[in-house]
């Protein structure tokens, strides 16, 4: 199945401005209680600025026209009140907003986060984690910095925009409809704009969102970097996605900013308009100068906010950019569907692979038709020459993959009705390089072990010591507090598989998959591993990618791998014979 989000976006119908304008509601609706408040407020504020023009045209013509300084300060004092108020309601619709704002990154990060979780190893190898970085920190800013910021501005600013061009038309119809003719250029050229707006946005995020991947991955590697002496490979791939990036970013730039020299330019006319008419009115005498001081002030609080409304078009414009490239991981669905419950078939094995066929792409299959039964609390060693095929029977029995012909059983059932949790929690797989997260041992010992989260140290370490683990946190200096740095040398490579089989052995799994670490783990350690192994509880199965002979020698059946097929190896000598003899993939 095709995961790669990069593909995936030039194949996506493109959503409409107003649709997309709906689906980021959405993502705030449930805030219903105090959207309205921040809405009431919005609302007093710009009546309350609306007011104002009115209240000091009234004041020059009726009191300063005839020296009333009575009638002056009074105003004076209104007009004062006024602001005092639009400043309260104002710092209550920002706090309200920026609240809103930060629970809607908190929701998306985390319903993104989760996605990622139930996403499958195919959507991790045809994605970049830098990019997907990039989409749960940066994309998910741009919303929060259009739902703190912006949305609330953008409402103000309409409706003072609104108010101020129904005053306009009020006062006098036939100069307001002079004064607002150059709104309706704006407002095309802005309709006309925003696809390409938003176009130059979206490459200028995907542009981040590559550059971040280039990063992460040249930074996973710098080991094999350095002693490979790639440095100017990588410096050149560099080059080239931070050269896409700032040309990127520059055509944003200029789609966001060249056009408000534009919209400036036209609301100097809208304001040009009523100066020269408002003065040929006085003139006339059909206006007051305290009615054209009123009407200059509508015709800037008219234009004032639709220069802004410009510069949060483009936010949105961005907020929409990063919703799409958000909404691409959110829609995904796993290809690895969980099936109805069917049927438990009686006395069957621990685990089955009934006639089962795999293969990564259509190019080659990997697995051809394999058939065999793992048995409770037996210890299984599956061996055979690089490539072929070890891991793979592995991940498709830890369901990483589903098999694209045949059946995994497991307990009877087919594989894909269990859940994920159920699965994990009657799989363990303990891979060559595992994954830990940067914090302590303790962290990452309760990463998946949940039940224990609450343990103090002490309490975790007799935990710990009942599942006969003590002597492996032993070899760690500061125990379960010693820090791990999840790349980096902090611990060795050995170190963290021998967290990783705490993690999972604490789990107390149905079938325990190990694939052994070739040359990170040193005789000492490889003994007290084997000595765990040996005393996991009796049911448990274990299920060794072996390296080493003695693993071999310990096991209780041998499996075969190679050129896609299974073979059960009989006995330790066969084994080795056919790992000496036997035939190499091609
Ligand atoms: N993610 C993948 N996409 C495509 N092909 C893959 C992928 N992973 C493995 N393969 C191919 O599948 C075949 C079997 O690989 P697999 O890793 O299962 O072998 P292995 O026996 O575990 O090898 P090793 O001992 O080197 O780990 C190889 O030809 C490999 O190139």
């Amino acid at each position: 199945m095709n995961y790669d989000l990069n593909q995936l976006s030039k194949t996506a119908p493109k959503t409409s401005t107003w649709a997309g304008l709906g689906k980021l509601i959405r993502l705030i609706s449930h805030e219903r209680r105090i959207l309205i408040m921040a809405l009431i407020a919005i609302l007093i504020n710009s009546s309350l600025n609306l007011l104002g023009p009115l209240i000091i045209g009234r004041t020059i013509d009726k009191y300063i026209r005839y020296k009333d300084f009575a009638g002056v300060i009074h105003n004076g004092i209104l007009l004062l009140c006024m602001y005092a108020v639009a400043l309260f309601t104002s710092y209550k619709q920002t706090t309200l907003m920026g609240g809103v704002g930060q629970r809607m990154l908190f929701t998306l990060r985390n319903s993104i986060f989760n996605k990622l979780q139930q996403l499958p190893v195919g959507f991790f190898n045809q994605n970049k984690a830098g990019d997907l970085i990039s989409r749960v920190n940066n994309d998910t800013d741009k919303l929060n910095q259009f739902f703190s910021q912006s949305l609330m501005q953008f409402i103000s600013n309409i409706s003072i925009m609104i108010g101020a061009g129904i005053f306009l038309l009020l006062i006098n119809p036939e100069l307001g409809a002079a004064a607002l003719s150059p709104a309706i250029v704006i407002l095309a050229l802005t309709l006309i704009l925003s696809p390409w707006i938003k176009r130059k946005n979206v490459a200028s995020l995907k542009s981040t969102g590559g550059l971040s991947g280039e990063i992460q991955e040249s930074l996973n590697n710098f080991k094999v970097i350095i002693a490979f002496n790639r440095r100017d490979y990588f410096r050149k791939r560099f080059g080239i996605a931070n050269t896409a990036n700032y040309k990127a970013a520059i055509g944003a730039g200029l789609a966001s900013t060249v056009f408000i020299p534009v919209y400036g330019f036209f609301a100097s006319m809208g304001q040009l308009i009523v100066l020269s008419f408002g003065i040929y009115l006085i003139g006339k005498g059909l206006f007051t100068i305290g009615i054209l001081v009123s009407y200059l002030s509508y015709a800037t609080n008219f234009y004032n906010p639709l220069r802004q409304l410009a510069a949060l078009w483009t936010n949105f414009q961005l907020a929409m950019a990063g919703w799409d490239r958000i909404s691409q991981i959110l829609s995904l669905e796993s290809d690895l569907p969980q099936l109805p419950v069917g049927i438990t078939e009686p006395n069957a094995a621990l685990l089955e692979f009934r006639n089962v066929h795999f293969s990564y792409d259509e190019s080659k299959e990997i697995l051809h038709n394999i058939n065999f039964k793992l048995e409770r609390g037996k210890t299984y060693a599956l061996v055979g020459p690089t490539g072929g095929g070890k891991t793979t029977t592995a991940s498709l029995i830890a369901r990483l993959y589903d098999p694209s012909k045949g059946l995994v059983l497991l307990d009877g059932k087919d594989i894909r009705t269990y859940t994920a949790e159920e699965r994990s929690l009657k799989i363990g797989f303990i891979l060559q390089e595992p994954f830990l997260f940067s914090g302590t041992v303790k962290e990452n010992i309760l990463y998946s072990n949940d039940m224990y989260r609450e343990h103090t140290n002490e309490q975790l370490e007799k935990v710990i010591t009942d599942a006969n683990l003590g002597s492996l946190l032993a070899i760690f200096e500061n125990g379960l507090e010693t820090p791990v740095l999840s790349s980096g040398d902090s611990i060795s490579l050995g170190q963290k598989q021998l967290i990783a089989f705490m993690r999972a052995v604490l789990r107390n799994p149905q079938i325990l998959i190990l694939d052994e670490a070739t040359a990170n783990i040193d005789t000492i350690t490889e003994k007290l591993l084997s000595d765990i192994l040996n005393k996991l509880p009796e049911t448990t199965t274990r299920v060794i990618i072996a390296h080493r002979l003695n693993t071999i020698e310990n096991a209780d059946e041998i499996f075969f791998v190679n050129s896609g097929e299974v073979i059960r190896a009989g006995g330790l000598n066969e084994a080795i014979d056919m790992l000496l003899h036997g035939k190499r993939v091609s």
